[in-house]
């Protein structure tokens, strides 16, 4: 296990609306003690429209959970209908957002070029990226999973300032194991998550890689989380499905006790 402090965070993707987020931020409130807080970061990744109400939550009850955005534009303002931008998410007081999650370059094409573009507009707006690489299961098999996530990570920080680089987040996400119940094995996750932080000490150095947090992503449940942070270099886990049940995301983000 690693000693960054490890960020669990549910990305709900396009589920629940404002009322559900309240009531489901509500019930991990009430679950999560003081004390979950002091090893573990807690984060959630609700859609856009849930936001404000998320954040009046957090605020009027003075939470210890922390909420970020699912994507955000590259753009500051302008004519970009439809799109988000991070001004907006710093307003809402939002620590995180995703960027290039496998549904936004799978559904939206989104490219190397677009995700770096979008890390820059998160820094420059004081929001912390979670910047998501891996490989689909035709480059696995072809046993290029390595280089092809390697690459994701190096055009996703390309240009990046080493102060900025060094409080990025991570999260591997073999696409295949992703919603599908197939669980990357922990070793195989260590072992992409081990050449991630290899690759960030080489375009850095070691010193930034160490501070790195990265996270691993893809059918994470309260059975198999205590495997995965066990692995040296993974520090947390980007949940999706399992974070839309509060009782089982309380579990993950307890994995010491799984
Ligand atoms: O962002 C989360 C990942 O896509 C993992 O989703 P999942 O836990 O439903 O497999």
């Amino acid at each position: 296990m690693s000693t960054r402090t490890p960020l669990m965070a549910g990305n709900w993707k396009m589920n629940l609306n404002h009322l559900e987020a309240i009531a489901h931020v509500q019930k991990l409130a009430f679950a999560l003690a003081d004390k979950d807080y002091e090893a573990v970061e807690v984060a959630v990744l609700p859609p856009f429209t849930d936001l404000r109400s998320v954040q009046t939550l957090v605020d009027g009850d003075k939470l210890k959970i922390k909420y970020g955005a699912q994507d955000l534009s590259a753009h500051d303002s302008g004519a970009y209908t439809g799109e988000i931008s991070g001004s907006m998410l710093a307003k809402l007081k939002c620590t995180y957002v995703a960027v290039g999650h496998s549904e936004r370059r799978q559904y939206h094409a989104e490219t190397d070029e677009l995700v770096n573009a979008k890390v820059k507009a998160a820094y420059r707006h004081g929001l912390t990226p979670i910047l998501c690489v891996g490989e689909e299961l035709d480059v696995r098999e072809a046993g290029n999973h390595v280089s092809h996530t390697l690459a994701q990570v190096e055009g996703g920080l390309k240009d990046l300032p080493a102060e900025q680089a060094e409080t990025v987040v991570i999260a591997y996400e073999p696409v295949w194991a992703i919603g599908t119940g197939k669980v990357c094995g922990a070793e195989d996750a260590q072992e992409v998550c081990a050449a991630i932080r290899g690759k960030i000490a080489e375009l850095y150095s070691q010193d930034v890689a160490a501070k790195v947090r990265i996270q691993y992503g893809g059918s994470v449940k309260s059975g198999n989380v205590a495997e995965i942070m066990a692995q040296a270099d993974i520090d947390g886990a980007l949940v999706g499905g399992a974070s839309l049940d509060a009782d089982e995301f309380v579990k993950i983000v307890r994995f010491r006790d799984q």
